[in-house]
């Protein structure tokens, strides 16, 4: 009878696996060439060390200040560690880039791409964060602001039953039918966050297009505790791949191989995160636009966190807009980019380049954390940084709570980065800006912000 000392004596490293090898080699009697040919097939594949030499990734970002450069040394110190894990190929980080996560883990303005591997961690945990613009046409912005205040919900859980939006049948059974969003608690969560903005940065905004001077509507957030939920399971069994695979490749960069049925369960509970949170931002504007009876003139969107395949390649983008057409199926129009609550927000068209890989910045990004910066404004109180930060606007927190760390000083400089967008020619066109004409503007927030006339 063999043992398991007796496959650690033929130098099989123990595991699982043993369990299953050895009462197959009990039950056929298996010896000598016979149990190592078996074994050869069954054991598991060889690990695979960190890349000896990091994959090389371009730098789209330049460091104005002191705190900047601080900001990219961290960056590059968590890239450089990023890119030794064995599945990655390229790389490139863009002028909002800021860091995220203990060392090695990606950072928000980050692009990684790798072969055959769909890594979680890389795509962050709010999976889908978008943005969703809706041409209004020539109607009064602040209207719109109020009108948009009534219809959509921000802050923790979902709408109550009685304004709860209907989930489609076809994608609640497609649901249904992926094993990562099949449980009871995936469905009750796609019903009651349908039409819900959530926290954190995530914005409604009125402005008025510099090109055509029409009202537009744009919406920011992502695919709530729907994604979030998958995102927590993708993690789990990438960790179990990991300790398999790749026991020295950190937590925070497991991965699902594409092609193993695991990976490709993820995958299409990806894309069925990504037409749910479409969705998410539809209900809203759709209901926008009927309380106003504005016919919708124009609608585009684009994610700024996620999953692209170009053959077997997997573009990770945590905070990084798409611009290569191939990554956007049902794109119809330009990308969106905004900055902070007071600027205007860039609407960009652009080309794949060497050093974007096919993406530009996905908004101004930070150079403190929430904590320092609201640190560095302890010498006046909330209201007096909401009063200064937001003359000339209409910026309104959806629960009447001043959350400092989300006003325009937050950010990067606005224009600095727009500059190091041309600098790094990361986009080629812009269509337009959507601003301010005059000195009446609106915006609110939980954010909800906005506009302009
Ligand atoms: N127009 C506005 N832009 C804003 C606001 N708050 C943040 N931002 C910008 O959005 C990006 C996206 O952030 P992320 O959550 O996807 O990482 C951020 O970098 C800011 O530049 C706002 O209230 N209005
Ligand atoms: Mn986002």
């Amino acid at each position: 009878m063999t043992t398991g000392k007796d496959l650690l004596d033929l130098g099989f490293k123990s595991g699982k696996w043993f369990k299953d090898a050895l009462a197959h080699i009990n039950e056929h009697e298996l010896e000598g060439a016979a149990r190592l040919a078996y074994l050869d097939i069954v054991k598991p594949p060889a690990e695979l060390p960190l890349l000896a030499v990091p994959a090389p990734f371009f730098e789209n970002i330049r460091a104005e200040s002191t705190v900047e450069q601080q900001n990219i040394d961290q960056v590059r110190q968590s890239m450089a560690l990023l890119m030794r894990t064995p599945t990655v190929v390229t790389g490139a980080i863009m002028p909002d880039a800021c860091p995220a996560g203990p060392v090695g883990t990606i950072p928000v303005g980050g692009v990684v791409v790798t072969r055959q591997a769909i890594h979680p961690g890389m795509h962050s945990a709010d999976i889908c964060c978008s943005v969703m613009l809706t041409n209004l046409g020539k109607i009064d912005p602040k209207t719109v602001l109020d009108v948009a205040q009534q219809v959509t919900h921000f802050g923790p859980g979902g709408r109550p039953p009685e304004r709860q939006y209907p989930l489609p049948t076809a994608l609640r059974a497609a649901f249904q039918a992926n094993p990562f969003l099949s449980a009871d608690k995936d469905l009750s969560l796609a019903q009651e966050h349908l039409g819900t903005q959530g926290d954190g940065n995530h914005f409604l905004y009125v402005g008025i297009s510099a090109a055509t001077g029409d009202t537009v509507l744009v919406t920011h957030h992502g695919s709530r505790g729907v994604g979030a939920r998958l995102y927590t399971a993708g993690m789990k069994v990438a960790e179990r791949f990991r300790q398999q695979l790749s026991p020295d490749t950190a937590p925070a960069n497991a991965w699902l191989p594409a092609d193993s049925p695991e990976g490709e369960a993820y995958w299409a509970a990806l894309q069925l995160v990504r037409q749910w949170t479409k969705l998410n931002h539809l209900c809203l504007h759709d209901d926008i636009a009927q309380r106003l009876l504005a016919p919708v003139q124009q609608r585009f969107w684009n994610e700024h966190n996620f999953v692209f395949r170009a053959g077997d390649l997997y573009y990770h983008a945590k905070g990084a807009t798409p611009l290569d057409p191939q990554f956007m199926p049902d794109i119809t129009g330009p990308r969106i980019i905004p900055l902070n609550m007071a600027e205007p927000i860039l609407i960009v068209e652009g080309d794949t380049t060497a050093n974007n890989l096919g993406f530009a910045p996905h908004g101004a990004g930070r150079n403190l954390s929430r904590t320092r910066h609201k640190y560095s404004k302890a010498d006046k109180t909330q209201q007096q940084w909401f009063d200064e930060e937001t003359q000339g606007i209409d910026a309104r927190f959806f629960f009447n709570e001043i959350d400092i760390s989300e006003l325009p000083s937050a950010y990067k400089n606005a224009a600095e980065v727009k500059r190091q967008i041309a600098e790094f020619k990361l986009k080629c066109v812009d269509s337009y800006l959507i601003q301010s004409r005059a000195a009446s503007r609106w915006a609110i927030a939980r954010k909800e912000t906005a506009v302009f006339s």
